[in-house]
Parts: structure tokens; sequence; C-alpha cells
């Protein structure tokens, strides 16, 4: 799988390093599910990649809520090192302890991270031009937190699972939004919803 990736050397032992770091860390804080070890390039390093592969020419300011171990949140950093060196990256984590590991991941992996240890209905608005979240919430949550977060113009990139039609005619019953759904590369019922011009109707 590592082999199939289009990234640069520098990004790859970048990859290497977070790979690294998360393994380290998993059996104490539990970071993703023991069973997806073994798939975790696949099931997270790639999954988190195509999110910030979903933005064409990405600028300004990437906010991941509820970062977790990273992903997307660290990943996208990774990337963006190489292919968009200006982007500013903030992660909002309430976990103290996974706050902690990413900071070290951070450090680890020599990229440039914001790390806020709040929740996210409490953080100060972030102005976000980006704002990406994975495994939070179902979609009419994230667009209330999205309220709060991203700038009128920004962008939402959420991935969602097979479900992800019905979350969307769920939260457009309360709010507006223009979307769009690209197939995912790691599973096939699986998509990249990106949304703009979030509104409450
Ligand atoms: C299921 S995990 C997903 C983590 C990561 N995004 C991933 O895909 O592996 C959800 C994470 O969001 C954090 N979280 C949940 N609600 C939050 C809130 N209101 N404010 C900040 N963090 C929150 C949890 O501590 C947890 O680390």
């Amino acid at each position: 799988m590592t082999a199939a990736l289009n990234v640069s050397r520098e990004t790859m032992e970048r990859l290497k390093t977070f790979d690294a770091t998360l393994q380290k860390w998993n059996p104490r804080i539990n970071l993703v599910s023991k069973s997806t070890i073994p798939d975790l390039w696949t099931r997270h390093i790639l999954d988190s990649i195509q999110v910030f592969e979903a933005i064409t020419d990405p600028k300004g300011h990437w906010v991941d809520i509820g970062s977790g171990g990273g992903l997307p949140g660290v990943i996208v950093a990774i990337c963006a090192a190489d292919k968009a060196p200006d982007l500013s990256v903030t992660l909002i984590e309430s976990d103290q302890r996974k706050s902690a590991f990413l900071r070290t991941a951070a450090r680890e992996c020599g990229v440039k991270i914001n790390v806020i240890s709040e929740r996210i209905e409490a953080a100060a608005a972030q102005s976000a031009d980006i704002l990406s979240a994975r495994a939070l919430a179902d979609l009419s949550q994230l667009c209330e937190f999205s309220e709060r977060h991203l700038k009128k113009d920004g962008v939402c990139i959420f991935p969602k699972g097979g479900n992800w039609k019905k979350e969307v005619d769920n939260a457009l019953q309360q709010w507006r939004f223009e979307w769009e759904a690209i197939t995912s590369l790691t599973e096939p019922q699986a998509v990249i919803l990106k949304m703009k011009g979030v509104e409450r109707v």
C-alpha cells in the first residue's frame, strides 16, 4: 500500500514517524482501535491523505476538530509541509492525553501544529478556511460546530460512512449547504463529503 502513495520522500519519512509514534502511544491511550493496527496505512493514513487531497490548493487556516490520534489532522499537516507550506493547522481535542500525543507527534514528525485542548463548543472561534472532522459526530452536529469555527466562505470536509446520504438528508432539514460526495479510495461505500455555504434554514 505504501508504494501506491504518491508522496515525496520527506513526506513518506514523516508518515513513517507518525506510524511509529502512534503505535508507541496506542497501547496506553487507545488512539485507534487495536484491531485496525494491521491496516493502519489503509484504514487511517491513506484515509486521511485523501481528506487533504480533496481540497485543491489548500490555503489559509485548516482546523481539524475531535482529532484524537491525529486523523486526519496530523496527516494534513504532514502533507501540507510538502504541498502547502503556508497552510496553518489547528487541532481541537478535549482529551488531555490525546492532546499530549498530538503535540508529541507534531514534534517528532517535524511539522508545526497548534493544538487546542478544549471542547469544540468552548474553544475560541477559529475562523477556519477549511474545517475537517473524522468519526466525530453526525452531520447536523458537525454543521453546528462549523457555525462556530468556519469562515462564511469556508469549506467543510467530512469523511462519512455508508449512511452518508441519510445524514445529508437529515441535516438538510435544519441547514442549507452545497455538497459534493467524493467516493472514498479506501471504502467503496464511504465518501469524503465537501460542503460550503453552511447556514441555518
Ligand atoms: C471517535 S474519536 C475520532 C478521532 C479521530 N478523528 C479519528 O478519526 O480517529 C473522537 C475524538 O473527538 C474527541 N471529542 C469528542 N467530542 C469532543 C468535543 N466536544 N470537543 C473536543 N473533542 C471532542 C474525543 O476525545 C475523541 O478523541
